[in-house]
């Protein structure tokens, strides 16, 4: 049969392959760029077509899909169908037919006579049934269709495909929708082994559509069949994965066995075709048709349905986001299987390209800030990189790099692969590679578009260190966000997604991994100061100044500040207020405070992220009611009091229920770097165990190792027990992998 397909290929790309298919095979292709497709093939397999109990058509299914052709077809794209199931089809009609008059004929044939049911003659009578059923459906939306049985000949023909491609285009232009299919009725016998020069028979309709996108130039081929797409090996078989996106240029370890219930070619034949379509220049999507409506369209929106089979552009560097995840993964065992010295030698190595190459850097970071114009005020300062944020980058990464190694019995492993999206701030980038080189996972990085350049440059670095001992994909830096969506459905390949950024973000994230992955959120910073009437003055300026304006930007700089109410006709309160805004900074009054002061309007809403010079300020009567305030208004970052009578600073401090609360010292402390953690995954306000800011221990996780001498539950428990649980701490033991220093003393049962 391939070979058959092979020729039949061979001879028709002499006569038809045009110049700028070339061209076309070598663009690369997204998901985002199927919804303008304008010429679109689609093809129905057997299986699709025809009721699994093999009582006769789908008619629900063919009903959907003849709505969303038509929707497509009445929005302006030509659409192609391609329908298998004539022969699956006719063979339930046949059968029916024979059965009717088995009795009679075995009473008049002899038995040599008798026949058995001949695809052929089954294609020729299920397609009449099949065409009956379209023409009716497609009249329910005032469309008229067409029937267009194709062979070979069509293509191998003296003067080219040019009859059936004028036919095909009369129709278009007419705006009929052609529905093909092969004319079975020209095949071979099916017993007979065909010459192949007299092949006039295209052995299956995957072959057909792929040669018919082709020879159209058309924009988008859909295969669908009855599974999800294109598996690493066969679908029931738990071990095998959905591949999101293959592409031909790094083709994947695929096994295959078995096709649909009726089909003919099976999958490596889809495949296959789909690669010689791609070839051609026409992208193509596999997808499931026998399941939930809406497939055709989500296809056409872009939405990741089934198996993209696409161009990377021939790009060495572009893989699909299946590769990047196995690679991050085998790089996260290369990294385990380092001593912590060498891991260290890694961190130092980066560290020090931080510094030596800060020209480049910062040339890289002038160029996203250059095109980032638009971008509002407190991101484009989260985008730039100084010389001070460089070298205090490459501390920490000399940080991280110190090691103790502390022997456990609950040993810490890493996590394995993490994927990190991440907004604006490109200083992110070493310190989440510097940490996960440190504890041993795979990353992968994916940064904001406005920082492209400084993305780049720094992720180049990272790869200049690591490179001499693992695999560059180890760390890989994602490039669009169409691969950060079917990242995030790689149930097994990648173990945390974390999303440091806005909370836009990190419900975008949650939302397209619609729980498939876990993920650590880390969300807005609206961080609270609450001055005490017990403040010290002199404190409350020097703490309120450095949260306010060190850095505006950050999510850990102050946003609300409250004053108790005793401090409004104090020259305290005059003075905090005047030196804000001679720092530039522009102060908002919250509504109680707007009752008693004469002030202009309160802001709308508290609980305001500004990000900026900017601060609201607001009136509390007492320490509980700051309390919830701060409760009610914060994102559970980071909250403050300042003040010297310390039963106030205690009902602050246990009655606040964010991730880290201070009294009398500023929230900008809140951050990795300045918490000894070297660098931070991010700050999370999440409830679980990893809260506020998390370093290393945010990508580990741990493995419980049992050393026994045979025992088994039954010594312990049970009438004839010879031996009793008691619990009793032992030593530390062995830390697997990672360059770590993990302090905490952990308990191990000890069986005797
Ligand atoms: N690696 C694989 N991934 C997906 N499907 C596979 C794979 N290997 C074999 N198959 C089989 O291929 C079938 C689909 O191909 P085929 O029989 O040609 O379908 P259709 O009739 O839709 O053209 C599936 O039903 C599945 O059983
Ligand atoms: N011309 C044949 C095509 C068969 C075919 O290619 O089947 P499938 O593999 O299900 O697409 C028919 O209509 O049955």
């Amino acid at each position: 049969m391939w070979r058959r397909l092979v020729q039949i290929r061979r001879k028709f790309s002499t006569k038809l392959v045009v110049d700028d298919v070339v061209s076309r095979a070598k663009r690369p292709m997204r998901r985002a760029q199927l919804s303008s497709a304008n010429r679109i093939i689609v093809k129905l397999g057997s299986a699709v077509i025809t009721r699994e109990d093999e009582c006769g058509l789908a008619l629900g299914r063919l009903a959907s899909i003849v709505e969303q052709v038509s929707w497509l077809h009445n929005n302006g794209k030509e659409v192609v169908l391609v329908t298998s199931g004539a022969v699956a089809f006719g063979k339930q009609r046949m059968k029916h037919e024979k059965l009717l008059s088995q009795s009679m004929r075995s009473a008049l044939l002899p038995n040599s006579e008798r026949r058995d049911l001949e695809p052929r003659a089954c294609a020729a009578a299920g397609q009449a049934g099949l065409m009956a059923l379209y023409e009716s459906m497609f009249a329910q939306y005032g469309i008229s269709c067409a029937q267009v049985l194709l062979t070979g000949y069509d293509f191998l023909a003296p003067e080219g495909p040019q009859n059936f491609l004028q036919t095909l285009d009369c129709l278009l232009g007419m705006k009929v929708v052609p529905i093909l299919n092969g004319n079975d009725v020209h095949s071979p016998p099916p017993q007979r082994n065909s010459d192949l020069q007299d092949v006039v028979s295209i052995p299956d309709n995957d072959c057909l559509s792929s040669l018919v996108a082709i020879s159209t130039r058309a924009d988008l081929l859909i295969f669908l069949s009855d599974v999800d797409g294109l598996f690493t090996g066969h679908p029931s078989d738990s071990k095998s994965r959905l591949i999101r996106t293959y592409y031909p240029e790094h083709p994947m370890q695929v096994s295959f066995w078995g096709k649909s219930r009726v089909g003919l070619g099976g999958m490596e034949n889809k495949l296959n075709s789909a690669v010689k379509a791609v070839e051609g220049g026409t992208p193509v999507v596999i997808a499931n048709g026998t399941k939930g409506e809406g497939t055709i369209l989500d296809i056409v929106r872009g939405r990741p349905v089934g198996t993209l089979v696409a161009s990377n552009g021939h790009s060495e560097l572009t893989v699909s986001a299946e590769q990047l995840a196995d690679q991050a993964r085998s790089g996260s065992r290369a990294l385990q299987g380092l001593s912590s010295e060498q891991r260290a030698s890694v961190l130092h190595h980066l560290a020090s390209l931080l510094v030596e190459r800060e020209e480049e850097i910062l040339a890289a970071n002038q160029r996203d800030l250059d095109s980032a114009s638009d971008l509002s005020g407190p991101l484009r300062a989260r985008l730039s990189l100084s010389p001070q944020r460089l070298a205090s980058l490459a501390d920490g990464l000399r940080q991280l790099a110190v090691g103790e190694g502390l022997e456990l019995v609950k040993r810490k492993v890493p996590l394995g692969v993490v994927l990190v999206v991440f907004e604006s701030r490109p200083d992110c980038l070493p310190q989440l590679a510097g940490l996960a080189i440190a504890t041993g996972n795979g990353l992968l990085l994916k940064g904001g578009s406005e920082a492209l350049h400084s993305n780049r440059c720094l992720h180049s670095l990272v790869q200049e260190a690591l490179q001499t001992v693992v695999p560059a994909g180890t760390v890989a830096l994602v490039d669009s966000r169409e691969e950060i969506s079917e990242l995030l459905t790689l149930e097994g390949k990648i173990d945390l997604a974390i999303p440091r950024g806005g909370q836009d973000l990190v419900r975008a994230v949650m939302e397209m991994s619609s729980g498939r992955l876990p993920v650590l959120g880390h969300t807005e910073g609206v961080c609270h100061v609450f001055l005490d009437q017990h403040a010290d003055l002199e404190k409350a300026l020097r703490i309120v100044l450095d949260s306010k304006c060190s850095y505006p930007a950050a999510c850990n700089a102050l946003e609300s500040l409250l004053v108790h109410s005793d401090l409004l006709d104090t020259p305290a309160f005059t003075a905090l207020t005047s030196s804000l805004k001679h720092n530039g900074v522009t102060v908002y009054p919250g509504p109680t405070l707007a009752t008693l002061l004469p002030v202009p309007s309160p802001v709308a809403t508290l609980g305001t992220e500004y990000g900026g010079l900017e601060v609201t300020v607001e009136v509390v009567r007492s320490v509980e009611e700051a309390v919830e305030h701060v409760n009610s208004y914060g994102s559970g970052h980071t909250d403050c009091i300042i003040t010297e009578d310390a039963e106030a600073a205690r009902q602050f401090l246990s009655g606040v229920d964010s991730a880290c609360v201070f009294h009398n010292a500023s929230t900008r402390f809140s951050d990795g770097y300045r918490f000894g953690l070297g660098a931070e995954v991010g700050i999370s306000t999440g409830r679980i165990h990893a809260r506020g800011p998390v370093g290393k221990e945010g990508l580990m996780t741990s493995q419980w190792v049992l050393q026994g001498q045979g025992h088994t539950v039954a010594d312990f428990e049970g009438p004839a027990s010879t031996h009793h649980y008691s619990h009793v701490s032992l030593k530390p033991s062995v830390d697997r992998g990672s360059a770590t220093n993990h302090r905490e003393p952990l308990e191990n049962t000890v069986m005797n």
